[in-house]
């Protein structure tokens, strides 16, 4: 029997959290929650405190810990609630702490990841958008902490589960030739552009097979999330952008690939359902029930494959170029992203305004650099504010 692992759960109230918690619920003798976090859903976290009574739940303001308290209090729990950034920061770095999940939503998740990558926990990484802005800064960190890296997003942890054990980052080292990343297409990808000027936030939501967050969602309408996974690939596998590529499989059966040398081939298969990667990475090198259902291929009975349209796409095209251009354009071309997605899901900006300002930040700002996190908080800082500048030109057109 192994050890019990300690974990903290960093956005445990959104969609990969509750994931994990199921997951953590099913195996009471691996896991115990030392710490959840949560943001706006302060009545969930409580009743996730009161299942998993965690020593600490950390929430974002003065206000959500007061409200959190009462209803703790009323519960007679002995959770403790701490506030903001610093509170993150102590709970992905607390020496108890085996593991943490990584998965707060976007650049608010950065520096408590990098907390948990500095002080060498296992970290199982959902926030691809801490690893985009800060790649290089962040796999120092990996390092120099002795932190295990786990990718939790699907196609990663399929990549991870397809590639030699042992692999240190050195493709050609281990015959490794190409990452393929598979791609839904998204809820528009029979559509022609011309016929999404008026979609709606519901509509890009609708994943076809899925069911995430927002944010995520509109990116994997946008594919802008297949544009953030090529990044987050190249820094997760040392592989370059010219050997990543990106195949549209409307099924989301083939979670990814690695081409080998030899000409081999290997895919890892699954049903569209997180708790699989989530599973996967905490009892990693252990195989754990997920909960989730048999695969079952005679049902599924056909896998399509098809080229990404970068015309209907603009955004994965972006990515690639944010990501040969180096150093701050993937924190440019993030922030960007955020500012523009939050604007289109509160009915500021139409769907294809999102390409635009993300391309026109990132033409603004082709110097960004990525030197340090001061620097990177500071480009993503100056990128969100021109982002926002142009939100409000395109509200008025
Ligand atoms: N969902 C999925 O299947 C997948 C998600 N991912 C990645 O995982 C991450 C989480 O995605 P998902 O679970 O879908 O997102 P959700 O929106 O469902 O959850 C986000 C979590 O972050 C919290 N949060 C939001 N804003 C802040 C903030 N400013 N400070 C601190 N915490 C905050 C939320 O709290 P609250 O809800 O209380 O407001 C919630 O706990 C993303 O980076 C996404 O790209 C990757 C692969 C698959
Ligand atoms: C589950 C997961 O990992 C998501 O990132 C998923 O990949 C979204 O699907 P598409 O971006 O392929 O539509
Ligand atoms: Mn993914």
């Amino acid at each position: 029997m192994a050890n019990i692992q300690l974990l903290t759960v960093l956005g445990a109230t959104g969609s990969i959290g509750e994931s994990t918690l199921d997951v953590v619920g099913r195996h009471p003798d691996r896991y115990r929650v030392f710490a959840l976090s949560g943001h706006s859903r302060i009545e969930r976290l409580a009743e996730q405190c009161r299942r998993f009574s965690p020593t600490y739940a950390v929430v974002g303001d003065e206000l959500a810990a007061q409200r959190l308290r009462a209803l703790l209090v009323a519960d007679g729990a002995s959770t403790e609630v701490l506030v903001g950034e610093a509170g993150l920061v102590a709970v992905a770095q607390a020496p108890e702490v085996d593991a943490v999940m990584a998965a707060i939503v976007g650049a608010a998740g950065l520096r408590p990841t990098l907390a948990a990558a500095r002080a060498g926990k296992r970290v199982l990484l959902a926030n691809k958008e801490a690893l985009v802005m800060s790649g290089a800064l962040f796999m120092t960190a990996v390092a120099e902490g002795g932190a295990t890296l786990l990718p939790i997003d699907s196609e990663h942890n399929a990549v991870f589960q397809a590639l030699p054990a042992g692999y240190d980052r050195r493709p050609t080292a281990h015959g490794v030739c190409r990452v393929l990343l598979t791609a839904s297409g998204g809820p528009f990808r029979d559509r022609e552009p011309a016929t999404l000027e008026g979609v709606t936030p519901e509509e890009a939501c609708a994943h076809p097979n899925w069911s995430m967050g927002r944010k995520i969602s509109v990116d994997s309408a946008t594919m802008m999330n297949k544009g953030l996974e090529v990044i987050e690939a190249h820094w997760l596998f040392g592989v370059p952008a010219d050997a990543i590529d990106v195949v549209v499989h409307r099924q989301s059966v083939i979670h990814s690939m690695v081409a080998y040398a030899d000409g081999s081939v290997l895919a890892q298969l699954g049903n569209p359902d997180m708790r699989t990667p989530i599973a996967h990475a905490l009892a990693y090198p252990d195989r754990i029930d997920a909960g989730v259902a048999p695969l079952d291929l005679c049902a599924i009975a056909r896998l399509d494959f098809q080229a990404p349209d970068l015309r209907r796409f603009p955004c994965l095209a972006l990515a690639y170029d944010a990501l040969r251009a180096g150093a701050g354009l993937p924190a440019v071309l993030n922030a960007a992203n955020e500012i523009a997605v939050e604007a289109f899901l509160n009915g500021r900006i139409g769907y294809l305004d999102i390409a635009r300002i993300i391309e026109a930040t990132m033409a603004q700002m082709a110097d960004a650099g990525d030197a340090s996190l001061e620097q990177i908080e500071s480009v993503d800082a100056e990128a969100r504010s021109r982002a926002k500048a142009l939100v409000k030109t395109r509200e008025t057109a």
